[in-house]
Parts: structure tokens; C-alpha cells; sequence
């Protein structure tokens, strides 16, 4: 299922005036297909992330996934939609200290309605798909930043998302890992047919991604990314 936003605007309040966070974007991402937005601090990208994820309701404008307008839903169904169908990857991996690798993808599964069983199958499954074979049982103290956000990764997989949001992944990581980790994010966009919008600073790891398109001041326009630095 595609990621499509029409004609979408974000203002936040900001004493007696307004600020535009997002000014009439529109974008469609298809399935299978990793699309980067790159941009200025507090040119709006998060709030973009934000919008798309449900988190925050536009001002203007509509969001669908697949043919479910985003902007129409209760804060119940957004819930179940964050659920089943949007994964989101935070730039902090945000892991449970206390957690194995593979407790961190099962923790919220009983919301899914999978048994224990199933899901601790299905962690074991993705955290192979990753490039984490065998370090299931590591806490995350006993990771490297580029594994945990491996594990951030495999998590946002767990319901089996058509829509993956992805917010600045590499900024924690030196160049030769976070390479890694896009390269990770291409794969599974590709091999599970995932409509992925990856949020980055850092216009190094373009080459993977297949569009990109850069946000100023909450406006979009396409970009070309062998022109970027
Ligand atoms: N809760 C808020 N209240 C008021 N203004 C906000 C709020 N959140 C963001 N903004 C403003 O909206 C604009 C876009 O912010 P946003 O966080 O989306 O930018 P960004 O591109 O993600 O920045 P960064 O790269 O620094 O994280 C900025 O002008 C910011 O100051």
C-alpha cells in the first residue's frame, strides 16, 4: 500500500502568531520504494513524520494509507493503525534495558493478538533479517549503536507495517555503519514491499535510497541527490 499526502499543512501556535511547519506538501510514496527527505534544522521534518504517523492531525490537507484517509480517524483507530499497518523507527532506539533483543519486538505483541509463542518466532525471525542472528538474548548494554538500531528497526517490522517511517537513523552512528543501516532499510522496503520515508541529515547515504526530495521552511521540492553536498 502507498503512502499518499495531499495539499498538507501544519501550523503550531506560537504566541499571537501561527508558525506554518508544513506548507501544502504533497507526496506519494509506493510500495517498495525508499524515499528520502532531507532538509534544514527545523525546516519540517519531523512534523512531516509526525503528520504521517497519525501523531499529530494536520491543519489542511489529507493523508491516506492505501485508501484509508489517516485524517478522518479517532484517536483509536490511529492507535490500530500504528499498530498494524505504520512501523516507526525514533531516532533513539528507546530500548528497554532490562529487555533481550528479542523481548524489545515481543513486548507490545499480545496488543497484535499473537500468542507468545508466534511472536517470539517471529522476533527471532526479523532480528535474523537484520543481521542479528544468534543475539537474541543480548541485553543492550552487550550491543554496538549500529546493532540497537538494528533492533529499533526490527521492532517498527513487527506488524508487519505497509507504511515505515524512519527519522534520522544514522545520526548516532560514524559513516561506514550508518551506511549499513540504509542499506538495511533498502532491503527490507524492497523485500517486504514496505512504502519507507527515511527523515536525514545526511545526504551521504543517498545512493540507496530511490527519490529524494528536500523540505525548506515546510515546503517540498525534489532534490537530486548527486547534487546535495
Ligand atoms: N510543538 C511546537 N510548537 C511550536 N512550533 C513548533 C513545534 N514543533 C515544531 N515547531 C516549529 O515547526 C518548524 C518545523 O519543526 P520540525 O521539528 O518539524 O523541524 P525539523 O526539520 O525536524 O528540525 P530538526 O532537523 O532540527 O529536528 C520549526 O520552525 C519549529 O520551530
Amino acid at each position: 500500500m502507498s503512502l499518499t499526502m495531499y495539499g498538507v499543512g501544519l501550523d503550531y501556535p506560537d504566541g499571537e502568531r501561527t508558525v506554518t511547519a508544513l506548507d501544502d506538501v504533497s507526496l506519494r510514496v509506493a510500495p517498495g520504494e525508499l524515499l528520502a527527505v532531507t532538509g534544514p534544522s527545523g525546516s519540517g521534518k519531523s512534523s512531516l513524520l509526525a503528520v504521517a504517523s497519525g501523531l499529530v492531525r494536520p491543519t489542511r490537507g489529507s493523508i491516506s494509507v492505501g485508501d484509508s484517509d489517516v485524517t478522518d480517524m479517532s484517536g483509536r483507530e490511529l492507535s490500530g493503525l500504528r499498530l498494524t499497518r505504520i512501523g516507526i523507527v525514533f531516532q533513539q532506539p528507546n530500548l528497554v534495558g532490562s529487555l533481550t533483543a528479542a523481548e524489545q519486538l515481543q513486548v507490545t505483541e499480545h496488543m497484535r493478538g499473537r500468542s507468545a509463542r508466534k511472536a517470539r518466532d517471529r522476533a527471532v525471525q526479523l532480528l535474523a533479517t537484520v543481521g542479528l542472528a544468534g543475539k537474541q538474548h543480548r541485553r543492550p548494554h552487550r550491543l554496538s549503536g549500529g546493532e540497537r538500531q538494528r533492533v529499533n528497526i526490527a521492532r517498527a517490522l513487527m506488524g508487519s507495517p505497509e507504511v515505515l517511517l524512519v527519522d534520522e537513523p544514522t545520526s548516532a552512528l560514524d559513516q561506514e555503519r550508518g551506511a549499513r543501516i540504509v542499506e538495511l532499510l533498502r532491503e527490507v522496503t524492497s523485500h517486504y514491499g514496505i512504502a519507507t520515508v527515511l527523515v536525514t541529515h545526511d545526504t551521504r547515504h543517498l545512493s540507496h535510497t530511490d527519490r529524494t526530495v528536500s523540505i525548506v521552511d515546510g515546503r517540498l521540492s525534489e532534490a537530486d541527490p548527486h547534487h546535495e553536498d
